[in-house]
């Protein structure tokens, strides 16, 4: 700059002032060398339309880096620019490196299915490197009004195939891979050391507690989510010094397994949700943007519209994986054994029953077909006795299968055999065994449960039988 003609000395501030000006006019003029570049270069017109301001350092904007080749090495690509642009203008300090870390990162996700569908969807869009997916399972038609990554044609297909699939057609730059099978003690560590973050899509505790430890003993932040009904649960375990599952829930709890949707129901966006809270934690966790949660809890109850937020306690000294006394998968299995309880895909179990108890669908049928006089106790919930049941059938529930109702039931039509039936088999074993321990008088001989229950009624008897 020449100030020798100036009749007054220029202030610094004016010097500044004057030194910016200039700036912006090289700016100017490069800036219209660069798109005078581009345009005879047609595959750098998106960089510049996306980009009011290229994200080159200005001393790289020479004459000779707008004409030739330029060099973007170490930031996003045009593509990568546009198609992550709005999330990029985030304010907060996601930004390029944001951008940059998720697409270096590489995350597990355990099952495909009600959660999943949208943690999946939103880590794909969101431009995490890799995705792996792990489910055993065929999307089934009762699974679309809640599982929105799966569509009508992928019925019958392997879950995680149908989320690859769906992934691909959602963001074609990143890469996914698939498990088409259980994750199990065998396979749970491998799998999870190679990657950065897990989530936990899953929806029984067997399969929790893998998790849980083999992200303990690989050191790998676990984002869980879980959802039935009106109400989901999210939190993140296992963060820098934050707790782990097992400091929460040493042990299975013998309850827990024994909620499942498949029996309780679930309004269909309800998992979305948590799927979607997961999907912000996990880019939380990838980035370092934002506070994670790992020292709370969210308890969110949808028919209330209510999030709350509780405080987990820390760490726990005596946790079998954070003390070092789960020191293998092996450990791990051991010491979840009871967590085998029903679950929603974890086969159940039927207790057992002496055979004499024991009634096949084609036996009943028969008895069905003479016309022979006896009681047919349902012992599914309302719910599921509404939706379908066989003709002739009385409802009471397991769970309030009392002495009383007992009484009633036998006061109606005296002596009459009783043939209790449920869904699958499982609660109308656990009523026979109920029923004959109540000792109320009934002729042991005359009670009997129907094995493999509706289900198999459809299979093997009548296919019209509804399916749910
Ligand atoms: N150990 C496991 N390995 C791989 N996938 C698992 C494992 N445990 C559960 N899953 C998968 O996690 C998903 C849980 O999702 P969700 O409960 O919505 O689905 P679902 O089992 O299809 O439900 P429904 O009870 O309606 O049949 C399922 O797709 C299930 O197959
Ligand atoms: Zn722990």
């Amino acid at each position: 700059m020449d100030t020798t003609d100036t009749t007054a000395p220029f202030t610094s501030h004016q010097l500044l002032e004057e030194r910016i000006r200039q700036l912006e006019e090289e700016n100017v003029m490069l800036r219209a060398k660069l798109e005078h570049a581009t345009q005879t270069n047609g595959n750098q017109t998106s960089f510049i339309q996306a980009n009011e301001n290229p994200p080159l350092p200005v001393s790289t904007l020479s004459d000779t880096a707008a004409s030739a080749a330029v060099s973007y090495e170490g930031i996003l690509n045009p593509t990568q620019i546009e198609r992550y642009s709005r999330q990029l203008l985030l304010q907060g300090g996601f930004g390029v490196q944001g951008q940059i870390e998720l697409q270096n990162s590489k995350v597990l996700i355990v099952g495909a299915g009600g959660i999943g569908s949208t943690v999946i969807l939103y880590l794909a869009a969101c431009g995490v490197g890799h995705l792996s997916i792990v489910d055993f399972d065929d999307v089934d038609v009762s699974n679309l009004h809640r599982q929105v990554i799966h569509k009508n044609q992928d019925v019958g297909m392997n879950k995680a195939e149908s989320a690859r699939r769906a992934v691909h057609d959602l963001n074609p730059t990143i890469s996914c891979s698939t498990i088409q099978g259980p994750l199990t003690e065998s396979n749970a560590l491998e799998l999870i050391q190679t990657h950065d973050c897990v989530v936990d899509a899953s929806d029984n505790p067997l399969t929790r507690y893998l998790i849980n430890d083999a992200c303990v003993l690989s050191g790998k932040p676990l984002v869980s989510g879980s959802a039935m009904g009106m109400e989901g649960q999210l939190t993140v375990y296992n963060f820098r010094e934050g707790p782990c599952y097992r400091c929460l829930y040493p042990k299975p709890n013998a309850t827990e397994g024994s909620k499942s949707c498949a029996d309780n129901g679930v309004l269909g966006p309800v998992p979305g949700l948590i799927g979607v809270l997961q999907a912000v934690e996990t880019i939380k966790v990838l980035t370092g943007v934002g506070e994670v949660m790992s020292d709370r809890l969210l308890m969110c109850d949808a028919s209330q519209c209510s999030f709350v937020r509780i405080k987990k306690p820390p760490k726990q000294p005596q946790c079998p994986a954070c003390s070092g006394t789960i020191r293998s998968m092996k450990d791990s299995y051991q010491a979840s054994q009871s967590a085998r309880g029903p679950s929603c895909s974890v086969q159940r179990q039927a207790p057992e029953v002496s055979p004499q108890h024991e009634t096949s669908v084609q036996e009943y049928h028969q008895i069905r077909q003479r016309g022979d006089p006896h009681i047919l106790l349902d012992v599914r919930v309302h719910e599921q006795f509404d939706l379908c049941r066989l003709p002739g059938a009385i409802n009471i529930p397991l769970s309030s299968l009392t002495q009383q109702h007992l009484q009633l039931v036998k006061l109606v039509p005296a002596n009459l055999p009783i043939y209790c039936v449920c869904r699958r088999g499982i609660a109308s074993a656990m009523a026979v065994n109920k029923i004959l321990q109540e000792e109320i008088g009934f002729d042991p001989s005359a009670v009997h449960h129907i094995v493999g229950g509706l289900d198999a009624w459809r299979s093997q008897i009548d296919k019209s039988f509804p399916q749910y």
